[in-house]
C-alpha cells in the first residue's frame, strides 16, 4: 500500500500524515475545513523537520516526505486510486456514518478504511456501509508520528484478512500493532488510561495531593516502567522468585483493599472538572501548550531511542 489518504486532518490526522510521509508513502490530506487541511499540511511538514532534529529521520527522507504530502479538495480526489485511508474525523457516530457513506461513493472495493476512533465500536460504524469488510479500527496514541502503539479492532463484519493485512502493513512501518479479539469501548489502552485517569481525578477531589504531585507519582514511578513493561510483567517481577503467583498471594491481596476504597464514578462530577482545570494551570505557568508539546515530543523520541538500543 503506497497511496495513503488522511480523512479528517485535525490534531491526529495531521500527525498521521507526518507518520506516513516519513515512511516514504504518498499522502493525500483531506478535511471538510480547508483551513484545517492547510494547517495539517504545514504541521506535517514541520513534524518531518522535527523528526530530523530529533535524529529520527534523515534530511533526505524528510525532503521526500514533504514532496509526498499534498492536500486535496474533495473526497473524490482523496479516494481515487487510494490504497489505505486513515479516518480521523470527529469522534461522533453520526458524523462518521455520513463520512463512511460518502467514502463508499468514491473508494474502490479494495480501499481499506481504518478509523482512528478512541473508543467507538466499528460494528456500529460499518453498519452503514455496503462493503463493511474493509473497515476496521486502527487506533493510535497521540502523537502517532512518535508513539508506536496502534490498536487494531475488527467490527463484526470486518474481514480477518484485513486485520492481517493492516497488521503486517504497520509492522513494516515500524509501528507496534496490538490486535483485539473483540471490540470493547475504549479498546485496551484507553480503558487502562480511563482507570488511571478516574483515580487521578478522585485523588485530587479528595485532596490527597496536588495535580502536579499526582502526576509526578505516576510519571516518576510506575510511568517509567510502563515505557517498557506492562502491569502483568511488572508484577511477575514484583513477586521475586515466586513470580506472579507470589505477587497475587502477597501484595495482590492489598490491592483488593485499595479497590474497595477507590472511586467508581461513571460520570465526572462538575466540581472535579473545575478542580482539575484549575490545578493544571500551574503547568501553563512553566511552559505554554506548544512548549509542552515540543518537550513531550523530544522526550518521546529520546525514550524510544534508548529503548531501541536492545
Ligand atoms: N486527540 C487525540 O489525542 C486522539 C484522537 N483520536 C481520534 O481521532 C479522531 C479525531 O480526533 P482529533 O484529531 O482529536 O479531532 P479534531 O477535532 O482535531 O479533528 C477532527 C477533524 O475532522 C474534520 N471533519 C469533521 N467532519 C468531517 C467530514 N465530513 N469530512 C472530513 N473531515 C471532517 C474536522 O474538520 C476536524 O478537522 C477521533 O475519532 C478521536 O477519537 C485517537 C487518538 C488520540
Ligand atoms: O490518549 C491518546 O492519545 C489516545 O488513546 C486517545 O484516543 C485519547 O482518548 C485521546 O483522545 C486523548 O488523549
Amino acid at each position: 500500500m503506497h497511496n495513503i489518504g488522511i480523512l479528517g486532518a485535525g490534531l491526529i490526522g495531521a500527525s498521521w500524515a507526518s507518520f506516513f510521509a516519513a515512511k516514504g508513502l504518498k499522502v493525500r490530506i483531506y478535511d471538510v475545513n480547508s483551513e484545517v487541511k492547510e494547517n495539517a499540511l504545514q504541521t506535517a511538514n514541520d513534524n518531518l523537520q522535527r523528526l530530523v532534529n530529533l535524529k529520527m529521520l534523515t534530511s533526505k527522507a524528510a525532503k521526500t516526505g514533504q514532496q509526498n504530502l499534498q492536500t486535496v479538495d474533495s473526497m473524490k480526489a482523496l479516494l481515487t486510486d487510494m490504497d489505505y485511508v486513515q479516518e480521523s474525523v470527529v469522534e461522533d457516530y453520526a458524523i462518521k456514518a455520513d463520512v463512511y457513506r460518502e467514502f463508499e461513493q468514491y473508494a474502490s472495493l479494495s480501499t481499506i478504511l481504518a478509523s482512528s476512533s478512541s473508543g467507538l465500536l466499528m460494528t456500529r460504524m460499518q453498519s452503514v456501509m455496503k462493503h463493511p469488510a474493509r473497515a476496521l479500527i486502527a487506533h493510535p496514541f497521540n502523537p502517532p508520528h512518535l508513539i508506536p502503539l496502534v490498536e487494531l479492532v475488527p467490527g463484526e463484519q470486518t474481514a480477518s484478512s484485513i486485520i492481517d493485512t493492516v497488521k503486517t502493513f504497520f509492522v513494516q512501518l515500524g509501528k507496534h500493532p496490538v490486535v483485539l479479539n473483540k471490540e470493547v469501548q475504549g479498546h485496551i489502552a484507553n480503558r487502562l488510561a480511563a482507570a488511571i485517569w478516574r483515580e487521578s481525578l478522585a485523588l485530587l477531589d479528595e485532596e490527597v495531593a496536588s495535580v502536579e504531585d499526582i502526576d509526578a507519582a505516576l510519571c516518576q514511578g510506575p510511568g517509567l516502567r510502563w515505557a517498557m513493561m506492562g502491569q502483568h510483567l511488572i508484577y511477575e517481577l514484583g513477586g521475586g522468585e515466586g513470580g506472579y503467583q507470589k505477587f497475587f498471594d502477597t501484595i495482590g491481596a492489598s490491592f483488593e483493599e485499595y479497590w474497595k476504597d477507590m472511586q467508581d464514578w461513571t460520570t465526572i462530577p462538575e466540581a472535579v472538572k473545575q478542580k482539575a482545570v484549575a490545578g493544571t494551570q500551574a503547568y501553563l505557568e512553566q511552559k505554554n501548550r506548544s512548549e509542552w508539546t515540543a518537550w513531550r515530543d523530544q522526550k518521546l523520541a529520546q525514550i524510544q531511542q534508548v529503548l531501541s538500543e536492545e
